[in-house]
């Protein structure tokens, strides 16, 4: 037995205080209790991770168990294997069709199996609004769509953007629309200098003219008019365009793949994007300083004015929202470029759509027309308060929304709790919730046997009867072409006869998404898309080149419709 056993230290404290108190133990040197102690601090350091890896892992299993038996008494197709369906999803490439044959087969709370975890997909408007309205969180996706790095206002957990939702909402809903012009004249000006110079030399291309113009208007709203001066909005619309082109690619990986050398040049764009906006808002926030500065001297109290000068800052307000509202450890940019993002490519297409449409059926173009002439009364002014009384505009805008909605699912989830729907259908929480957008806005039980056809009248009503008026019924907008004014009850010649219904009402019209994670860009959206058409339908006709698609009308298969041909189009100058 060892001489110095008896008096071995067990652990490095005792062995301190021992050699302080007394000279070492020659037949036992230091280093030998040194490598004893470490190799017993390794030994409870692995057992300590390995019981918390078990215990993470057996918690895991425990709450995919729990999921799992709350989830199968929801109807679905059997899981084929352990993967659950996931080899049919991404095999099949068409979610949406997918989902459409499982709930003709299920019901309209069908389930599917994505590996371990449930997708529960939602049909019925009545359900789906409930389900919207409840649950407020969105799975965390991976972030790397854009590469914006952390991003606020598109955060999956629904605490974390409430406050800024609400207040931005706050500011684009009732402070913004409030003004005059939703869209800056300046925007329209831009857009109508294009038209011009371009159509000197022949047709435009319908989707990137619409892009320019979606940009000139998000830009504009989120900076300010000075966007429109700065010297390098040509490079940035370039840049966006280009990283926003190739979003999926990037958005399917869950660590950055940077083994691939497209990742590194995509990762060059995005900082090129990022430090370009830093640019802008500096530019933005060093004009809005100077106008300050100027005000005071002046004595001018803002509130007080309504001139040209206020409209043109009054833009970049939403640059000090975002501002009041990024926490310490959020990238500066994140958020707005996250709102140019996404506003961007949404208006755009939303209006690439409306421009194809009302060129495919120009006898809707011409009433559109003559609404115009008739709200406008031979002024040439189109301010927001006109627009909003352009019934079949606005209705236009709906319906193209409708047809080709640009999100074709809507996720949620319910972090919290479960969701216990007033049918008595429970949905688990943590379950992937989905809503088959174009689905429901294809469906003929909701929307008619004309569902896949281009109707703006569904969402016009008869002003005495308020019943939706379908292509059947196109007689009874006879009215509407002539615009009579009923003598001495209602002045407005075109709320005289037709009322538009409220596109929200129904729970099936989901474009912009509905409840507690609805878009909040809906009204400033369709505003500024009917402004910049109505200005451009003053001016000109709009055509379709002939020959410039193969086949202009757009298609429909069983449960998806089809996205619409990119055509040229012209803009013939209206004789005055
Ligand atoms: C035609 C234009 C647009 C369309 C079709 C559109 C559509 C959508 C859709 C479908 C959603 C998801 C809603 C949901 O999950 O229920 C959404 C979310 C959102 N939209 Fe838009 N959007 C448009 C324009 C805008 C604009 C101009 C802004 C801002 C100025 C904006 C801001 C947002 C924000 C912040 C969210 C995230 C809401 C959240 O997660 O809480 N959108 N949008």
């Amino acid at each position: 037995m060892d001489a110095c056993d008896h008096s071995r230290p067990y652990t490095l404290l005792i062995f301190l205080i021992g050699r302080l108190r007394s000279p070492p133990c020659p037949a036992s040197d230091g280093w030998s209790f040194l490598r004893d102690y470490s190799d017993r601090a390794t030994n409870v350091f692995l057992w300590i991770s390995l019981i918390a890896v078990t215990a993470l892992l057996l918690k895991r299993i425990a709450e995919l168990l729990l999921l799992w038996a709350r989830s199968a008494r929801i109807p679905g197709p059997p899981s084929p294997s352990f993967f659950g369906h996931t080899s049919l999803v991404s095999c099949s490439g068409d979610l949406t069709g997918l989902l459409g044959r499982v709930h003709e087969k299920y019901g309209p709370v069908v389930k599917l199996w994505l590996g371990p975890q449930p997708l529960i997909s939602l049909k019925d408007p009545t359900l789906i609004r409930e389900v919207l309205k409840d649950a407020k969180d969105k799975l965390p996706s991976t972030g790397w769509a854009f590469g914006l790095g952390r991003c606020g206002l598109f955060s999956p957990s629904f605490k974390k953007v409430q406050k800024m939702r609400e207040s931005l909402a706050m500011q684009l809903n009732d402070k913004l629309l409030d003004r005059a012009h939703a869209v800056p004249l300046k925007v329209i000006d831009c857009v109508m200098e294009r038209i011009r110079s371009t159509m000197d030399k022949g047709y435009l291309d319908c989707s990137s003219f619409s892009q320019h113009m979606g940009f000139y208007a998000i830009g504009a709203l989120i900076f300010g008019e000075g966007f429109l001066s700065w010297p390098k909005v040509a490079i940035y619309e370039e840049l966006l365009m280009m990283i926003a082109n190739n979003p999926r690619l990037w958005a399917s990986y869950n660590i950055p793949p940077v083994w691939k050398r497209g990742f590194w040049r995509y990762w060059r764009l995005r900082m090129r994007l990022r430090t370009l906006t830093q640019d802008i808002i500096s530019h933005c926030r060093t004009g809005k300083k100077i106008s300050s500065q100027a005000d005071q001297r002046l004595g001018v109290d803002r509130k007080h004015v309504n001139t040209d000068v206020d409209d043109v800052m009054a833009g970049s307000f939403l640059l000090e929202e975002f501002d009041g509202h990024l926490s310490l450890n959020e990238e500066p940019c994140g958020s707005i470029m996250g709102v140019m993002f996404h506003g961007c490519l949404t208006v755009s297409a939303l209006f690439n759509d409306i421009l194809i449409w009302i060129a495919l059926h120009l006898d809707i173009q011409e009433k559109i027309y003559s609404e115009i002439l008739a709200v406008c009364n031979g002024s040439a002014e189109l301010d927001s308060h006109n627009v909003q009384r352009m019934h079949i505009l606005l209705a236009v805008v709906y319906e193209s929304a409708r047809l080709l909605p640009r999100r074709p699912l809507l996720q949620r989830c319910s972090l919290g709790h479960d969701l216990n729907l007033k049918t008595g259908v429970t949905l688990p929480a943590k379950a992937l919730y989905v809503i088959p957008v174009q689905l429901v806005h294809t469906d003929n039980i909701i929307w008619g046997d004309d569902a896949c056809q281009f109707n703006p009248y569904r969402f016009l009503s008869k002003d005495d009867r308020h019943t939706d008026i379908s292509l059947e019924d196109k007689s009874d907008l006879e009215s509407v072409k002539s615009f009579t004014v009923p003598s001495g009850r209602n002045k407005d010649p075109v709320n005289s006869s037709f009322v538009l219904n409220d596109p929200n009402d129904n729970a099936a019209f989901l474009p912009f998404g509905s409840g507690s994670r609805a878009c909040i860009g809906q009204r400033f959206s369709i505003l500024s898309i009917a402004t910049l058409c109505a200005s451009l339908l003053q001016l000109y006709e709009i055509r379709i080149q002939p020959g410039s698609v193969d086949n202009p009308k757009p298609t429909t298969n069983t449960w998806v419709f089809q996205p619409l041909p990119t055509p040229k189009i012209a803009f013939v100058r209206r004789a005055r």
